[in-house]
């Protein structure tokens, strides 16, 4: 089999989540690194890039890449784009109406309406349009989603799910420039902290229990004062099957390393699976015993036993479950190419429409904490 061409935008050097995505996609040997602009400024990112081994697909800015990459007959086959919120629209649009397939870094857009427009798009092109919610490529978190599928737990009365780490806690760091657009309304919009986390923890939610959100209510607060946007937020909300949603996400709780975290509640059982220990997810059977799944024993369930490489036992951490949405990615390139169906159990990457339900859970959570916590529809307009 070929491989498949594959280039970035942003993840330069230094960048939080470049090489994770280097990592993982590199990891199954489906995707070559052949392109990239790789950083804002011009030299920086030629310079990495060529580090990189992108030698004349080393470009310095992503108009340029854009330019580059559709004049090749070996153009690459999908394109990530990992730079800061407000240039995802831009960038991914272009791309997309070019002719190309990305994955986009969440939040997809800064508005509901860039939102819609991107799903529009990604469904006249055709071209595949995924956001990377990458933490629902851990293996466990896949066996949660079918186990609740196939009825292992009954109906599902309630979920969880939370995503409070402690890394913006210093108010000294408000001219971190690796902070700072966090929090700026320019850079990132009506939020901070759920945009940036709680729809991690929300998406995965969705995704595990098989239901979208409905309505939501939100008491939002910045703990550190000089921020105008939150840095905590307590969110309920309700879901299309009828599930009671709690979801706490928060950026100054010290102590807490990079808490995800979700629990699912259901008529015959209960499930929890923390990020910080992604190897072990922990089911309790009503009326049974406390039992504890192991990434990695056999037969678990399809979209387990594919998304597990290592040996049970040895742990497998954040970029292998990137590398589990690349893998998807190769597996729906492929079928897009060859015009073949794709294995069920790869067809789960989040998709834009994941990104665009996210957007209007953003922009519901800040009006909803302007309003005292009114319950607000959490829909875009598009799936009301
Ligand atoms: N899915 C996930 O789990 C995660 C997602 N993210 C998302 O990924 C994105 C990037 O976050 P993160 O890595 O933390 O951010 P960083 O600030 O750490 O890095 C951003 C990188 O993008 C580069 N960059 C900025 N603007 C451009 C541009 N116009 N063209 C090319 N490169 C550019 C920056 O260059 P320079 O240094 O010169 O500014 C830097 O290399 C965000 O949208 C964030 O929400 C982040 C972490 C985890
Ligand atoms: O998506 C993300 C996941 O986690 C990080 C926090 O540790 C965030 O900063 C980031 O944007």
């Amino acid at each position: 089999m070929q491989k498949l061409n594959w280039g970035m935008i942003g993840g330069g050097e230094g960048s939080q989540i470049g090489p994770a995505h280097r990592l993982g996609a590199g990891l199954d040997g489906a995707f070559d690194f052949v392109a990239g602009a790789l950083d804002h400024r011009p030299e920086a990112g030629i310079t990495y890039g060529q580090r990189m081994g992108l030698a004349d697909r080393a470009y310095g800015s992503w108009q340029d890449m854009l330019a580059g990459e559709t004049a090749r007959p070996d153009r690459v086959d999908l394109v990530t784009v990992a730079t800061p919120n407000a240039t995802h629209f831009e960038i991914t649009k272009a791309f997309l109406e070019n002719g190309f397939n990305v994955l986009c870094e969440k939040p997809m857009t800064m508005t509901v309406e860039e939102g819609e427009e991107i799903v529009k798009l990604a469904r006249s092109t055709g071209k595949i349009c995924a956001v990377n919610y990458g933490y629902t490529g851990y293996s466990l978190v896949r066996h949660m989603r079918a186990m609740v599928a196939r009825g292992d737990i009954g109906k599902v009365r309630l979920v969880k799910a939370e995503f409070a780490h402690g890394h913006h806690a210093d108010a000294a760091d408000a001219d971190n420039p690796r902070v700072r657009w966090r929090y700026d309304p320019a850079q990132v919009g009506v939020s901070a902290q759920f945009a940036d986390c709680g729809i991690h923890a929300m998406h995965m939610a969705s995704f595990v229990c098989g239901q979208e959100v409905t309505r939501l209510s939100a008491d939002t607060v910045s703990c550190i004062d000089v921020r105008v946007l939150e840095d905590d937020a307590m969110v309920n909300f309700r879901m299309d099957g009828g599930t009671v949603g709690r979801l706490w996400t928060s950026s100054i709780a010290l102590g807490r390393q990079h808490g995800l975290t979700l629990q699912v509640f259901g008529e015959t059982g209960g499930l929890r699976w923390a990020q910080e220990q992604p190897n072990q997810l922990y089911h309790m059977p009503l009326n049974g015993r406390l039992q504890v799944i192991e990434r990695g024993e056999g037969n678990l369930s399809p979209e387990a036993d594919r998304t597990s490489r290592v040996t049970v036992g040895h742990a497998e951490g954040m970029p292998l479950a990137f590398a589990n949405i690349y893998s998807d990615l190769a597996e729906a390139i492929r079928a897009q190419k060859e015009g073949s169906p794709m294995d069920p159990a790869a067809n789960l990457y989040p998709r834009a429409e994941d990104g665009l339900r996210s957007m209007a859970a953003v922009y519901a959570v800040a009006a909803s904490g302007q309003q005292d916590g009114a319950w607000l529809d959490a829909r875009p307009p598009m799936f009301r």
